[in-house]
């Protein structure tokens, strides 16, 4: 552990910084950290999404190349890293982040994640983020910034860990928690669903906190992935037949041509499986009326409605919010699929009228963290109770719409176990439903555990924590 005073002392800046009032400074020319700033501060004022208000910024300002890529590192590092900067910053302070200036604190989770976690050299990132709060609030707020960043300078992120993070024996999940950024609570729930409180679960956090690689999925009779490999430069993804592996921040996919033609889609792999799983089980009799009971935006409804359509199916894709089932129309307007403005659990379709279902329920997106980087921190362990009851509801009335001997797939973007497990067990239970070994329909990928249902994880397979359940009707 590493000695306090030799440090130097903490900084006792302006109680708290006050807005700059006099006349207007010359604007700070770094259009990177100006963006990243300014998405961080959209997404701690407005609750908006990073990964959907940066882009908009650096459109905007036309900002590309090089400062777009290192205002994407800086707004989605910082918004990932954020439980463990704000530690590591609150032992740098005077007073508690509390009292500090939502402005200033955005900053000086930038220029934390500036010299903890990239290459930056210390002088460059202290200097750029001290200039950012002189221009927007004045002498000083960059004082106080100038001194709380300094005294970060004095150790790496591993020595800052040993001192802020709950000691490893007594609390292995707080310490292994704090050390990948991640809160304590979704830690303890990624241990629980991995059986392990050591080394996977270092690797799971160690994985869910790395930038991921952006995946697309080739459109079933449009384009192999092969072909679209080649167009976009990318590497045929190593489980799914139609999936292609980008690079991590290879730029916006929405731009690649082959996306804006709709010859793919921008889907995490461990999506594509799940979804594949749900054609690949054997049925007898009937294979034509398919449905998707929450098919917002309509990533799976594509795959599901291109493969229906080369086999002769149709689909149905259910959405409760209308402005969601618009983009399932955009999305599958060229495919045979029906789109209904309803709510899954009373969808007014037809009991026994679809032979196979997938519910893709809405869940606490757990599994999805590494995509959405302030989302970990946003998530509160109060909201899972209750997207547990709807999905327990989903999986029912899914179980009441496929026809007896069909089969329904229950899939969610989590690894929690009330939400994965704990649903399945108690809606079979209820209705009688048998679970499949959903392994055999995840065929080459290793590492599927005991089954009877597929846990996918970051650190085994690349994917999303992504979970699938096969439930067949009984006959
Ligand atoms: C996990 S997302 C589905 C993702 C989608 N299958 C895809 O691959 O693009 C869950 C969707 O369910 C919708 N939803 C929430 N409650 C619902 C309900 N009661 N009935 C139907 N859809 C619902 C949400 O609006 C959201 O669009």
């Amino acid at each position: 552990m590493t000695q306090r005073s030799s440090r130097p002392s903490r900084p006792r800046g302006p109680h708290p910084p006050r807005r700059r009032t006099g006349p207007a400074r010359p604007p700070v020319e770094d259009p990177a950290r100006l963006a990243a700033l300014d998405a961080l501060r959209a997404v701690r004022q407005r609750d908006a999404y990073a990964n959907l208000v940066l882009p908009g910024l650096l459109r905007e300002r036309r900002i590309t190349g090089r400062d777009a890529a290192l205002a994407t590192e800086l707004t989605y590092g910082t918004s990932r890293a954020q439980g463990l900067l704000d530690a590591i910053l609150a032992a740098c302070s005077d007073r508690p982040l509390s009292e500090v200036d939502g402005s200033v604190l955005d900053a000086l989770r930038l220029g934390a994640y500036q010299l903890l976690r990239t290459r930056i050299p210390s002088h460059a990132a202290v200097a750029s983020t001290v200039d950012l709060v002189r221009a927007e609030l004045g002498s000083g707020a960059a004082g106080f910034a100038n001194a709380v960043l300094r005294r970060v300078t004095a150790q790496d992120e591993a020595g800052w860990v040993d001192e802020v993070a709950p000691d490893e024996e007594a609390d292995p999940i707080g310490y292994l928690a704090m050390a990948h950024a991640h809160p304590r609570w979704v830690a303890q729930a990624f241990a629980e669903a991995l059986g392990s409180r050591g080394e996977p679960l270092r690797e799971a956090l160690a994985a869910d906190d790395a930038r991921p690689a952006v995946h697309l999925a080739a459109r079933p009779g449009e384009c192999s992935a092969d072909e679209l490999a080649a167009m976009t430069g990318g590497d045929v993804a190593p489980y799914s037949p139609y999936g292609v592996r980008l690079e991590a921040g290879a730029g916006d996919p929405g731009d690649l041509d082959p996306v804006r033609e709709k010859l793919a889609v921008v889907q995490d792999e461990g999506s594509q499986l799940c979804a594949l799983a749900l054609t690949r089980v054997p049925l007898a009799g009937a294979d034509e009326r398919w449905l998707d009971l929450c098919a917002g935006p309509g990533g799976k409804a594509v795959m599901l409605g291109a493969l229906a359509s080369l086999s002769g199916a149709g689909l149905d894709a259910v959405e409760k919010a209308p402005h969601r089932a618009e983009l399932v129309r955009k999305a599958v307007v060229d495919l045979p699929v029906t789109v209904h403005v309803a709510d899954g659990r009373d969808a007014g379709l037809p009991s026994g009228g679809f032979d196979r279902v997938l519910v893709d329920a809405p869940c606490t997106g757990l599994g999805a963290l590494r995509r959405r980087p302030e989302a970990r921190w946003r998530r509160k362990p109060s909201d899972v109770a209750p997207l547990a009851r709807l999905q327990r509801e989903l999986l029912t009335s899914a179980l009441d719409l496929v026809r007896p001997g069909g089969v329904v797939a229950y899939v969610v973007c989590s690894p929690h176990l009330s939400e994965t497990v704990g649903v399945v067990a108690d809606v079979a239970r209820r209705t009688g439903a048998e679970r499949l070994d959903a392994r055999a329909f995840f065929p080459d990928v290793p590492a599927l555990g005991d089954g009877p249902h597929v846990q996918l994880w970051p650190h085994l397979h690349g994917t999303d924590a992504m979970f699938c359940a096969l439930l067949r009707r009984p006959a």
